[in-house]
């Protein structure tokens, strides 16, 4: 089903983040929120999975008003998310990272499972099973019993990726998924991403900064800029219009 954004405005003391921002994340497509820094995109992020709450406007996934929501209940229904900064511990192997991931589908709970109850036991293996499954489609099949703190920055993202993919959403948030990666890794998650939209036929939506991913991923983008939507299609087509060009060649010639 589709995510429907409405109007949006998001303002925080004084400050307009987002002004009355609307798109359509259709069913099994990567939809890219980009823009210059600044522009609104994380906190479209966050009104998205519910850490904001939209002064106005509306967020539809389905039946469910999302603005409505904690961010508890969004992932209940099948919104996962990853971060900007890497959010997983450290100290534990890749595979409790990952069971982690499975909280929301555990029937038994933490509780009978840390009792070895029959039932939990065998929920656990059913769980593990599909958490070895799903490490094998992201490439770290491997490194299950490796603690996070120890595998290199770019395999820690894929395991956020996968630790996502445990949840078994429906709609896939990814807040800069490539950041901090080479030439190589960045190529190689955008391949991983399209065979999550493939594969598993998961509705993404994307926020980054990195155009050639972008471009190369998407279905749809949508440009903010000052916090207002100034272009919204498909790839090709936001790339060649005059007011993204001059919002990016406005953002540059501000670092320089
Ligand atoms: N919690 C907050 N309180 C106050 N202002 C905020 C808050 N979060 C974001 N802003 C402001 O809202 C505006 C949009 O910020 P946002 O982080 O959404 O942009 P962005 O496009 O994600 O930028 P970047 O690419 O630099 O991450 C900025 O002016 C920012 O300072």
């Amino acid at each position: 089903m589709p995510l429907e954004v409405r109007d949006v405005t998001v303002r925080f003391a004084g400050l307009t983040a987002l002004d009355g921002v609307s798109f359509t994340v259709a069913p099994g497509t990567v939809h890219a929120v980009i823009g210059p820094n600044g522009a609104g995109k994380s906190t479209c992020f966050n009104v998205l999975s519910g850490v904001y709450r939209a002064t106005s406007g509306s967020v539809r996934y389905g039946d469910a008003e999302l603005t409505a929501l904690t961010p508890h209940r969004i992932a209940a229904l099948g919104v996962a998310r990853t971060f900007q900064n890497i959010a997983l511990s450290r100290h534990l192997p890749v595979v409790d990272n990952l069971m982690l991931g499975r909280h929301r589908l555990t029937k038994a709970g933490f509780v009978a499972a840390g009792l070895r109850l029959p039932a939990a036991r065998g929920e656990a293996v059913r769980h593990r099973a599909r958490v070895a499954e799903i490490a094998e489609f992201v490439g770290i099949g491997g490194l299950l019993a490796t603690p996070v703190g120890l595998l290199p920055y770019g395999v820690q993202k894929r395991v956020e990726l996968a630790r996502a993919l445990c949840m078994e959403p429906r709609l896939l948030l990814l807040d800069e998924p490539v950041a901090g990666m080479n030439g190589g890794e960045r190529a190689e998650i955008a391949e991983l991403i399209t065979a999550v939209r493939d594969s598993l036929g998961i509705s993404i939506v994307l926020v980054e900064h990195d155009m050639g991913v972008v471009m190369r991923l998407a279905d749809q983008v949508t440009v903010l800029d000052f916090g207002r939507r100034i272009a919204d299609g498909p790839p090709a087509e936001v790339q060649g219009d005059p007011q993204v060009i001059r919002a990016y060649l406005g953002a540059s010639e501000e670092s320089a």
